[in-house]
């Protein structure tokens, strides 16, 4: 007997917030907060200083738990669990940096590769991608930070993951190597989930942006949509009122 095809519903693909909230005692950080990163595809939250885009990453990396609302990946529930990420597909980069100092450059990926169960020949072509085979025998400390900052992103790529969360990737980068960093990150071939300050960053390779403010959802839209939204000039200016 062949057993019937399961239902799918395009739209449960990927990964969806539905009506988050968390609180950390009084204080409302994420409240109703919605969103779906479908296959493929770049979503970007951004909003000014504590408007609770790291909580919202913290909630899908399994930092932190929602008070209330439900995550989903492909339709079925989903509870995030920090050490459970990578079998789910999913790989992260944190602020910073976070590599072993005391492991070259092609070791600190091959960590990565065999978290993941990939092919040591997958390091290097994580590498050729970030652009950073010529540092592959290099210790991280003597490299500039924008370099180390690839090799990171290149540690959570060798997992070939379906969906990539970059945590304020262009934090202490100059202009010049965020442009890059945006050409990098539009030529992934997995969905993106980017929090980031740099409204520039996030323009450039969203397909849709959520913003956020004071823990609520301002504005959810197309770069060119969010670049003329009123309620978001006034976040940004802090002009609400
Ligand atoms: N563990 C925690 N305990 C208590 N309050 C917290 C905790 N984490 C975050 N907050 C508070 O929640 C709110 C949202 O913070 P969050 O760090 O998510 O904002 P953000 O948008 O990432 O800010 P930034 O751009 O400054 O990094 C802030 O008021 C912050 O002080």
């Amino acid at each position: 007997m062949t057993r019937p095809a399961p239902a799918t519903d395009p739209d449960s693909d990927g990964l969806s917030l539905h009506r988050i909230g968390v609180r950390f005692g009084g204080l409302v950080a994420l409240d109703d907060v919605s969103l779906r990163v479908p296959p493929g595809r770049t979503v970007g939250v951004i909003g000014p200083n504590g408007a609770g885009k790291t909580t919202l990453f913290n909630v899908v990396c399994g930092f932190v738990t929602p008070t209330t609302g439900t995550i989903t990946l492909d339709g079925r529930a989903l509870r995030p669990r920090p050490h459970r990420l990578a079998r789910l597909g999913i790989a992260r980069t944190l602020q910073g940096v976070g590599l072993f100092g005391g492991l070259t450059v092609l070791e600190n990926v091959m960590v990565g590769a065999e978290h993941a169960g990939r092919r040591p020949e997958s390091a290097w072509e994580a590498l050729e991608r970030c652009g950073v085979t010529p540092q592959a025998h290099a210790l991280p400390g003597g490299l500039p930070y924008a370099v180390r900052k690839r090799v990171a992103l290149a540690r959570a790529l060798v997992a070939q993951p379906r969906l990539l969360l970059l945590d304020e990737p262009a934090g202490g980068l100059g202009a010049d190597e965020i442009a890059e960093l945006g050409e990098l990150i539009t030529g992934l071939p997995c969905a993106v989930l980017l929090v980031e300050h740099h409204m520039d960053l996030v323009m450039a390779v969203c397909d849709e942006i959520l913003v956020l403010d004071f823990g609520k959802p301002v504005a959810h839209g197309t770069p060119a949509e969010i670049r003329t939204d009123q309620a978001v000039v006034d976040a940004y200016l802090g002009a609400a009122a």
